[in-house]
């Protein structure tokens, strides 16, 4: 239909007098409405196609069904529905003309808004969908471009249930790829949209999710050339970390929003209240400040009555409004001026006091203020070789996001963190309800490289300078592995099963049912390609159609399996055979920095999983507060300001399996006389959120930088609530020996290395081992570097992981 062509035509009480745009299901006029006489919108409703007379009558009757639902809404966040009807076969829908544009046009003119601004209209839309979802209506297509802005600035969402109507009828991948038919976006489907699945609710929250994400950080977390391509990584690709594209978003919050955008509904939130609250608690544990909620405050609604969101007033959400959930943090020190939290809420990046009533960290703080408690540097341990009681060498805690950077975590309890990615495939893989929803998926995947695939741990490595896109092989069909490395998927199998047709849209098509596998990669524990390979589909509908026996297919997935095997083993031996040229490792003393350590972007061998020179910031190291945080003199440089530890964390995605972590420090100052003089490696840290509380888990390995000084090992768990027993030392104390360079001038440079393959550890300063130690605690998690006492500073430089347990060589 030519929407100008319908320009002065009457609808009902209407008259469409300028065409104010079009979209995928229809196009929208300024109308004059004769009575009552006003300004309204009017959208006439398009089908995806030309319809025959048994189509028009079932689109129309779906059009009065979702229609009728969709104007019974009565929210303040929903465009209201004055009248609908039908003319002439088309069907319209009356609406107030709203002058104050989308909230595509303000992102596409602003780009990420502040978080209490961002935090304020997830809450508007949030209200707007439990208001729906309470009323049985799913919106279906949520995105900025469905979300009306008053002149004042309040956000109605509009175009409830349009999509079913317009949509009902075609397969997912028709909405996707057929020709000439308008094609929606797939940026903001929940998977199970993507693949035609039954939705809830749950897919409306996913789609504010992905618009809290571009809130957030301007973009969609998924982007591909095709809508397929980006439906490919909605289905199976982890979002990247918002963090990385937003510094200032705290860990809390960043996790409540991967929360929401989890593959499977059942991990998301259950309503959208939920969710927005969750986002503003996470927010104000983390010291943001914010304005009142409007989820919190009666707000006007389009009737004039006081409209009050589902639950607000129960028992429950009230004690869920007042209780912050809890961050990474505890609560402030009372005399520290700038802790401004609110009562019930908890200052960023403190982690818990573990010191009572014992010896008090140098420097004051909480405890300094404590009476009767003296200050460490004057108390000496009994046993230098015994474990210390752990007040007396640990500051009042450890600065942890302060400045908003922190590692990429991916709001999964970090049980969870390594079954996720398999539990995703899984639910690819699982047998296909109908033919064509597996066909569909399999057509999906890309044979361009989606966005970087994870660890098995189930995290997007970014800025990690580890993925390397091996160029001019992007169009070939093959698969990304996650370890930067193609992986051909092969053309002609033999099978018949997968087939390349590599269309214009650069996709591979599969002409049957398949699954994703992660197989091993011979000799490299912890590595995996990733591949495809054909499944017999629960359906035997298939097989009868295809003609092919059961066996054959069983034989076919063992041929796949066999080829996939042997590329992984391929690859190994490529990759054994490369790295065998470049050196294992690069502990050097920090003074030099070699032209090979130089390249802090890709490095060459696929033994090293991270190396940086720290001499620039080339992976995303925190820089704020800059008096805390500074790349200066070819180092990086944190300088402890505070009574808590100051910590910074590499963000990346964790490491399991056997790694080895190298950094290479100088004190600039501290204290020589203060048992707290003590600073290291932390590495294993994770942080998740149990039982609606947040929890950080990490290991450290630190020394205490003073003549009669010790090494030792800890343990962070504040997951007991119980300040007392968040550190734990492992192991004893072990005396500082020739091997580290005590002090503070140019020469006092010491390589600290830790080795660690499942509850193993062992420790080395400048080549030298000097501890081992058995915890099996943590299993995985982020490195970084940790300095405890208040006023001092320390340089790093070259960082190095590499993967596998390699002895240091100095
Ligand atoms: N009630 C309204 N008042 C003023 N403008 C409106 C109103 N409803 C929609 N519009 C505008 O009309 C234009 C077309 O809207 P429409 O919903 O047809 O397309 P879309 O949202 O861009 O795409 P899609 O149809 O795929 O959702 C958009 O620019 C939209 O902002």
């Amino acid at each position: 239909m030519n929407a100008e062509a319908l320009i002065g035509r009457a609808l009902g009480t209407c008259t469409l007098q300028r065409l104010i745009g079009q979209g995928g299901m229809g196009a929208v006029y300024q109308a004059q409405q004769s009575r009552p006489r006003r300004q309204v919108a009017v959208k006439v409703l398009m089908p995806m196609s030309p319809l025959n007379p048994n189509q028009l009558a079932a689109f129309l009757e779906r059009f009065r069904r979702e229609t009728d639902a969709a104007a019974s809404l009565d929210h303040p966040n929903i465009t209201p529905v004055h009248e609908y009807g039908e003319q002439d076969g088309i069907a319209y829908l009356v609406m107030p003309y709203i002058s104050g544009g989308t909230l595509r046009d303000e992102l596409e003119r602003f780009g990420p808004l502040p978080l209490d601004k961002a935090t304020h209209y997830l809450e508007q839309l949030a209200a707007a969908l439990d208001h729906a979802h309470d009323h049985g209506v799913i919106h279906r297509d949520i995105k900025p471009a469905n979300i009306l802005q008053t002149p004042e600035g309040r956000l109605l969402l509009t175009d409830f249930g349009l999509v079913k109507i317009v949509g009902e009828g075609y397969a997912p991948q028709v909405r996707l790829t057929g020709e000439g038919v308008p094609v929606g976006t797939p940026d903001y489907m929940a998977p199970e949209q993507v693949i035609g699945s039954d939705v809830d609710q749950r897919a409306d929250l996913y789609s504010l999710g992905v618009i809290l994400f571009q809130m957030l950080t301007g973009t969609t977390p998924f982007q591909g050339e095709t809508p397929m391509q980006i439906a490919a990584q909605q289905l199976q690709v982890p979002p990247p970390s918002p963090q990385a594209l937003r510094p200032d978003l705290p860990l809390a919050a960043a996790q409540v929003l991967l929360k929401a955008l989890a593959k499977k509904p059942v991990d998301r939130y259950t309503t959208a209240v939920d969710f927005a609250i969750s986002f503003r608690n996470a927010l104000q544990s983390s010291g943001v400040q914010l304005g009142v909620s409007p989820l919190l405050n009666g707000v006007t609604s389009n009737t004039g009555r006081i409209f009050i969101p589902k639950g607000m007033l129960e028992p429950a959400r009230h004690s869920a409004r007042i209780q912050t959930v809890p961050g990474p943090t505890a609560p402030p020190p009372q005399a520290e001026p700038a802790a401004p939290a609110a009562r019930g809420q908890f200052r960023p990046g403190v982690l818990p006091s573990k010191k009572l009533g014992q010896v008090s960290p140098v420097g004051g703080g909480l405890l300094a203020r404590a009476p009767g408690i003296a200050d460490a540097s004057a108390v000496a341990p009994a046993d230098p070789l015994s474990p210390l009681p752990i007040e007396a060498a640990r500051p009042a805690g450890g600065l942890l996001s302060r400045t908003g950077k922190f590692p990429l975590v991916n709001g999964t309890p970090k049980d969870e963190m390594a079954q996720q990615i398999p539990e995703q495939l899984s639910t690819m893989t699982q047998a296909p309800q109908q033919d064509f929803n597996t066909q569909f998926a399999a057509s999906l995947l890309p044979s361009t490289p989606l966005a970087p695939q994870p660890e098995s741990a189930g995290m997007v490595k970014r800025n990690t300078g580890t993925l390397i896109a091996p160029s001019g092989q992007q169009n070939t069909g093959a698969l990304r592995t996650n370890t930067g490395s193609l992986m051909s998927i092969n053309k002609q199998q033999g099978t018949g099963a997968l087939t390349l047709t590599n269309g214009n849209n650069e996709t591979v098509k599969l002409t049957g049912p398949v699954k994703v596998v992660k197989v091993p990669v011979a000799g490299q524990p912890g590595r995996y390609v990733t591949g495809i390979l054909p499944v017999i589909p629960a359906d035997d509908k298939i097989s009868e159609r295809s003609g092919v026996s059961l066996g054959v297919k069983i034989i076919s997935i063992s041929v796949a399996t066999v080829l996939i095997l042997l590329v992984g083993a391929g690859m190994f031996w490529f990759m054994h055979n490369r790295s065998s040229q470049v050196p294992q490792n690069n502990t050097g003393s920090g003074s030099s920095v070699t032209s090979t350590q130089k390249t802090s972007g890709a490095p060459t061998d696929p033994n090293i999983l991270i190396q940086d020179p720290l001499d620039h910031n080339a992976h995303g190291w925190a820089e704020t507060p800059a008096d805390m945080y500074a790349f200066k003199d070819g180092a990086y440089h944190i300088t402890n300001h505070t009574d808590a530890s100051g910590i910074s964390l590499l963000e990346t995605s964790p490491f399991n399996g056997p790694i080895t972590y190298a950094v290479s420090m100088r004190q600039i100052a501290g204290d020589a006389n203060s048992e707290v003089n003590t600073f290291g490696l932390i590495f294993r840290f994770s942080q998740s959120v149990q039982n609606k509380k947040q929890v950080t888990h990490f290991y450290t390995f630190e020394v205490l930088n003073k003549k009669g000084g010790y090494y030792r090992f800890w343990k962070y768990d504040d997951s007991s609530g119980d300040k007392n027993k968040f550190w734990q030392q492992i192991g004893k104390n072990v005396n500082l020996g020739n091997e580290f360079k005590v002090g503070q001038d140019a020469n006092a440079t010491n390589t600290l290395t830790a080795t660690m393959d499942g509850n193993k550890f062992t420790f080395w300063v400048n080549g030298k081992k000097v501890m081992d130690a058995t915890d099996n605690s943590y299993a995985t998690g982020m490195v970084g570097m940790i300095v405890n006492l208040k006023n001092s500073e320390v340089a790093f430089r070259n960082l190095l992981v590499t993967r596998g347990v390699n002895n240091p060589t100095h």
